[in-house]
């Protein structure tokens, strides 16, 4: 049966995600590079490779507070018959010893001080006991493995992050102590993000019979600040074709325009019809539940990408489909065990929301795609191939909310 559109749709319909989430990704402009301070790179894309400066650990150092010592020396000590060493001097992080110890020598060392010249192993002050001023006991043998060799992590010159990398806490740590005081990052895109519909008001209003608070605008312009994109906030349009188009006209400048609400097929639903009329429509309607009215068009060279306005909805085609194609990150899925059984859809891939927890996953309960408490008491979407299904004790796709 052929969809009601007027005039007949040119453009591909009931398309699958993956086609939904490439083809947006297909629109979007590749952004120039530029640099940050490695402190302001969270949450931004690596435009380019980054070099160790530096090796670390910067010299073969040790990993525990004791003595370091040479193992020969020490190899029958036990607690019945400890082996004594002279302490000839110290190495803190910051401060090495000078000398070269040797034989039955040793000194006492920190964690992260570099290993004086002629000694191997550490000792750990747990198996010492002090024996007058200058001497120790040690009451097991020192040990070579508690020592952290240099370049251990990575070697001055060493190529240790590569561009296109999505720079987290731990990358953006790791930045830093490759010793880049800048690095060069994707520029942000931005995004102009406009809500519709003529229920939709600001939160604080008071709230007349039949409106509703408008949750969409703000959860997506926060998914999007967490994507690493600029927000450029159009605010809201009531559903009219005039107000929308005035509404996208100021997306100028934007290097892709997010709507939510108006794609669907009621008489006040205008999406479809301006993108046709005005501009183009690359799909209508992608083969997933929720969001399958999502449309994706361009509009005088702006890319414009129409969430339908279930909040859940909303929510779910940005998960699976805008954010990775905004930032270039995959979609992470991990397989669990089932608790409960999932239904499948025949022609729809169905996300479900999912409550993971002692590492097996169970239905949230509620799918309908208005329970938007879920989005904050869910912490799953568990995905149903079409026509799939999973019974109680299978293995099942999840991703992560
Ligand atoms: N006859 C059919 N009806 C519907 C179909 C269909 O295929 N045939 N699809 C359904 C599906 S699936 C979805 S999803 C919705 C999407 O519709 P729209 O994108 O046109 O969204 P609206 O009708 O504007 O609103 C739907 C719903 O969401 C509330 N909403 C809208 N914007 C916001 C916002 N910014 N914040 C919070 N809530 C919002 C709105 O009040 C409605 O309750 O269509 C189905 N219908
Ligand atoms: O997405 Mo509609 O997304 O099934 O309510």
């Amino acid at each position: 049966m052929p969809e009601p559109t007027s005039p007949a749709p040119t453009f591909p319909m009931h398309i699958s995600v993956a086609e939904a989430r490439e083809m947006l990704a297909a629109l979007l402009p590749t952004p120039e590079t530029e640099t940050v301070p490695v402190g302001q790179a969270l949450g931004r894309t690596l435009a380019a490779d980054l070099q160790a400066k530096v090796s670390h650990p910067s010299a073969t150092e040790s990993a525990l507070d004791g003595i370091a010592a040479r193992e020969a020396d020490t190899l029958t000590a036990s607690a019945e018959a400890p082996v004594r060493l002279k302490i000839i001097g110290e190495s803190r992080a910051g401060v090495s010893f000078d000398g070269e110890v040797g034989e039955g020598q040793c000194v006492r060392i920190y964690t992260g001080a570099p290993m004086p010249p002629g000694v191997d192993a550490i000792c750990p002050v747990e198996e010492l006991r002090d024996d007058g001023p200058e001497h120790v006991l040690l009451l097991r043998p020192a040990f070579p493995g508690d020592v952290r060799p240099e370049g251990g992590d990575f070697r001055a010159g060493e190529t240790v992050m590569g561009a296109g990398l999505w720079l987290t806490a731990p990358r953006v740590a790791l930045a830093a102590a490759l010793g880049h005081a800048h690095v060069p990052v994707l520029r942000k895109l931005r995004v102009a993000l406009l809500s519709t519909g003529d229920e939709v008001i600001e939160p604080g209003q008071p709230l007349l019979p039949s409106q509703v608070y408008d949750s969409n605008r703000i959860g997506l312009s926060a998914m999007l600040r967490e994507s690493g994109c600029e927000v450029i906030e159009l605010g809201h349009a009531p559903d009219s074709p005039a107000s929308l188009q005035a509404a996208i006209q100021g997306a100028g400048g934007a290097d892709v325009l997010l709507t939510t609400g108006g794609v669907s097929m009621g008489k006040y639903d205008f999406m479809r019809d301006l993108l046709i009329e005005h501009g183009r429509v690359s799909f209508w309607k992608v083969r997933m539940r929720p969001g399958g009215p999502a449309i994706l068009g361009g509009w005088n060279g702006l890319p414009v990408f129409g969430l339908p306005g279930n909040p859940v909805s909303s929510l779910v085609v940005f998960h699976v489909i805008v954010r990775p194609a905004l930032t270039g990150q995959p979609v992470q899925s991990l397989k669990l065990r089932a608790v409960t059984p999932f239904r499948g859809l025949p022609t729809k891939t169905a996300f479900w929301r999912g409550v993971i927890q002692d590492g097996m996953v169970s239905d949230y309960g509620q799918q309908g795609s208005g329970i938007l408490r879920s989005l904050s008491d869910a912490n799953a979407l568990v995905i149903v191939p079409e026509g799939g299904g999973v019974r109680a004790g299978e293995e099942v796709d999840v991703v992560l909310l």
